[in-house]
């Protein structure tokens, strides 16, 4: 029997719309909607798709939005005089500096990534990228958590994908998903939201030996390595969850991290690309802009 198809999109809309009530009862006790400030610097494709689809989403749960566009050659004395902006900015309730910024190669000037997410007031950092919020994560008891673990741990939760006790093997190690994911699963109880924790935790990485046999051990595959279709259906326990996290354009397709048809014959229940993390992502960003704007309005 193949596995069932964890459908993210159907869980991240009605995320979105918990989302709209709450920020209709936000608004009516009379504060002024929640706004989310986006910065894209320079001109990526696939960046402009999902600043465009953040803003849709926003409008749809009555948040409002803003998009500063910077040219790919802004400085970092300018990006970080942007971030002061908007930090300062009393309408602004959540920033977001869009990933990656131009790199040097494509007409950048070697903006400093770190400088500028270190710049953003962590009471707006609607990405859970500061030190400060990365940190009360690590503690467990977070503030803002990451976009895309949340999600995840929001689609296990309303999927009734049981984490104590279990075997979960993430694949990569990168800030914003991979290292923050494993933390947010091996926590006590519900410290990071639903009660999605307890497990244990593999962190695996491109430098892991006997990766097969590893991610064959797991009950829940998380697969976030950016490499299209790295896991293949031998490396799946069979009876597993697979979750893929990856959004590889390859030619004019997009397909994540896991050789779906392969992993789909193995696996029991698994997230398709598009419409499974992707929107679950952009739902959470919404779920922190409202966060976000309930924090600085209690200041
Ligand atoms: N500061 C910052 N925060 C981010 O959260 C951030 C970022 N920078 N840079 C880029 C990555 C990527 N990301 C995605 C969000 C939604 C989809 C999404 O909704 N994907 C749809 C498909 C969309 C399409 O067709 O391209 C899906 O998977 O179904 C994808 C990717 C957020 N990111
Ligand atoms: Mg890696």
């Amino acid at each position: 029997m193949p596995a069932t198809r964890l459908d993210g999109k159907k869980i991240a809309a009605e995320i979105r719309s918990e989302v709209a009530a709450d920020v209709e009862t936000f608004v009516s006790g009379g504060n002024p909607p929640p706004q989310l400030a986006a910065v894209l610097v320079g001109e990526d494709p696939a960046s402009q798709v999902y600043v465009r689809n953040k803003e849709r989403a926003c409008e749809k749960a009555g948040i409002a939005s803003r998009l500063d566009r910077m040219p790919a050659a802004t400085t970092e004395a300018e990006l970080l005089a942007k971030v002061a902006e908007l930090n300062a900015d009393p309408a602004v309730s959540g920033i977001l500096v869009q990933l990656p910024l131009p790199a040097k190669a494509a007409g950048g000037t070697g903006i400093d990534e770190r400088a500028v997410l270190d710049a953003i007031d962590p009471i707006k950092d609607v990405d859970a990228f500061s030190p400060v919020n990365v940190g009360l994560l690590m503690q467990g008891r977070p503030r803002f958590l990451p976009c895309t673990p949340h999600g995840i741990i929001q689609l296990l939760h309303r999927t009734g994908i049981e984490t104590s006790g279990k075997h979960v093997v993430v694949v990569g190690r990168s800030d914003i998903v991979g290292k923050p994911m494993a933390m947010m699963l091996a926590q006590k109880d519900s410290t990071c939201g639903p009660a999605v924790a307890n497990a244990t935790v593999t962190l695996a990485h491109s430098r892991t030996q006997n990766l097969t046999e590893i991610c064959r051990q797991a009950d829940i595959l998380i697969a976030a390595v950016g490499r299209p279709e790295m896991i293949r259906g031998d490396m799946i326990q069979p009876g597993a969850v697979v979750i893929d996290v990856g959004i590889n354009r390859v030619g004019d397709k997009l397909v994540g991290d896991v050789a779906f048809a392969e992993a789909e014959s193995v696996a029991s229940a698994i997230t398709p690309v598009p419409g499974g993390v992707g929107p679950l992502t952009i739902a959470m960003l919404l779920h922190n802009t409202l966060m976000a704007a309930k924090l600085q309005a209690a200041k």
